[in-house]
């Protein structure tokens, strides 16, 4: 864990960001990314003013970047500029300590939940950098009791059921549904699905649009505060042994860290929000720590992206836009039909996400190529969300 400490200063300057929105956390990364000659010797300098740190010495010696991405660094892309020409709509505002007003006087106000979700996101990760710095996390993270093999777990609960292994949601609310279940115990709620066959769990870490009862519109307005992942750490302690998906809006690798730290063994990484780049070096972080991560694609372009980067197991498909909210389970299809055989040839697992709710649903993602499922509302909204799952899957659930 020791060659994790320390980062190249261009890291330890990544939140918060410099103060314009081209030195960007990617921008910093992109800095010391190979693909060329003078890529290798800019690594080496930035390793050698700061101090080891084995992630990135990894990545200096290796192509895992491309010429286009260094490319778009030289030429001086801002992190939007370089996430815009990968398709991703979901901007970055890269100034947590300034004023939303400011920030949105230059950018207009976020185009969406997402992009809120995330310009929020910034400050609440800047916020955590101040209280808890990178090293100490780290070093928690270190300390913590080894992650469970997720990838493993849905794999042979897939086997042993003949049926999509179930990553059952433990949320109490969420934007586009409002709350979802009153009486919110998490750890009563994990312990029901794993009781009742759950092959993994996935907990909600974001307070402010997952935790809180409160209608979109009052919520876009409210005043920010902090994430917990309370809940992650609750049902780690509590004696579930389901490995844990921690379900967050990662944008800086202190989550990922600290995800850890509280007993997560996999993390979600959203396609629509990171750029190439960074989903690279957050497989690479996640590597090293043992962790799954779970790549969460919406569409096609996001779909090719994915299946472009080395190291990937697994793919979440949602069928929610997180943009729009709109919920269509067809788009699992889709992205199956067209992206199906090179999936199968990379061994990838394939979790279809959101708005399954019924026997038919499990069915319907399963024949066109799925073997996992993470379901959320349907269980949770039940008054025994542990029993709820053999309605789910129309049959009990093998251990
Ligand atoms: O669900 C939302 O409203 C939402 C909004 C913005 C970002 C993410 C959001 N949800 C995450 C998910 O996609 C679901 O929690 C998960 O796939 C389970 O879905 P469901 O079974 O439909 O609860």
């Amino acid at each position: 864990m020791e060659s994790l400490l320390a980062s190249p200063s261009v890291y330890r300057a990544s939140f918060p960001c410099a103060s314009s929105a081209s030195r960007s956390p990617s921008r910093a990364r992109l800095a010391v990314t190979p693909a060329g000659a003078g890529a290798r010797a800019r690594a080496r300098s930035l390793l050698r003013c700061g101090a080891k740190d084995s992630i990135l010495e990894e990545l200096a010696q290796d192509d895992m970047v491309n010429a286009v991405e260094l490319a778009q660094w030289e030429n001086g892309k801002s992190i939007n500029d370089i996430a815009a020409s990968q398709g991703i709509r979901i901007r970055r505002h890269c100034r947590p300590n300034v004023p939303l007003k400011e920030i949105e006087e230059e950018l207009g106000a976020p185009r969406n939940i997402l992009e809120k979700i995330i310009w929020d996101k910034e400050v609440e990760v800047a916020e955590g950098h101040a209280k808890k710095p990178l090293k100490e996390v780290i070093e928690a993270a270190g300390q913590a009791p080894p992650a469970r093999d997720f990838y493993g777990a849905l794999a042979s609960a897939f086997k042993r059921n003949g049926m999509p292994a179930l990553i059952a949601e433990v949320k109490k609310a969420s934007p586009s549904r409002g709350v979802l279940r009153e009486n919110f115990n998490p750890v009563e709620i994990a312990q029901a699905y794993e009781k009742n066959g759950a092959a993994c769990l996935s907990i909600l870490t974001d307070e402010k649009y997952f935790q809180v009862a409160l209608e979109l519109d009052v919520l876009m307005d409210l005043e920010l505060e902090h994430g917990s992942f309370e809940n992650l750490a609750k049902v780690r302690k509590s004696g579930v042994k389901c490995p844990l998906l921690c379900k967050e809006f990662v944008i800086d690798k202190w989550q990922i860290y600290y995800a850890r730290s509280q007993g997560a063994d996999a993390i979600l990484l959203i396609a629509a929000v990171l750029p190439d780049l960074d989903i690279k070096y957050f497989l690479r972080i996640c590597k090293e720590l043992g962790m799954t991560a779970l790549i969460e694609v919406h569409d096609e372009r996001e779909m090719e992206r994915v299946l472009n980067i080395s190291g990937v197991q697994l793919i979440g498909i949602n069928n929610r836009s997180l943009e729009t909210f709109v919920v269509d389970t067809s788009n699992t299809k889709m992205l199956l039909d067209m992206h199906g055989d090179t999936i199968r040839e990379k061994g990838i697992l394939v979790v279809g996400e959101s708005g399954l709710f019924n026997p038919d649903d499990v069915a319907y993602v399963q024949n066109v190529g799925v073997s996992a499922v993470l379901v959320g509302e349907s269980l949770v909204k039940q008054d025994d969300p542990g029993r709820a799952i053999a309605g789910l899957f129309g049959k009990e659930l093998l251990h």
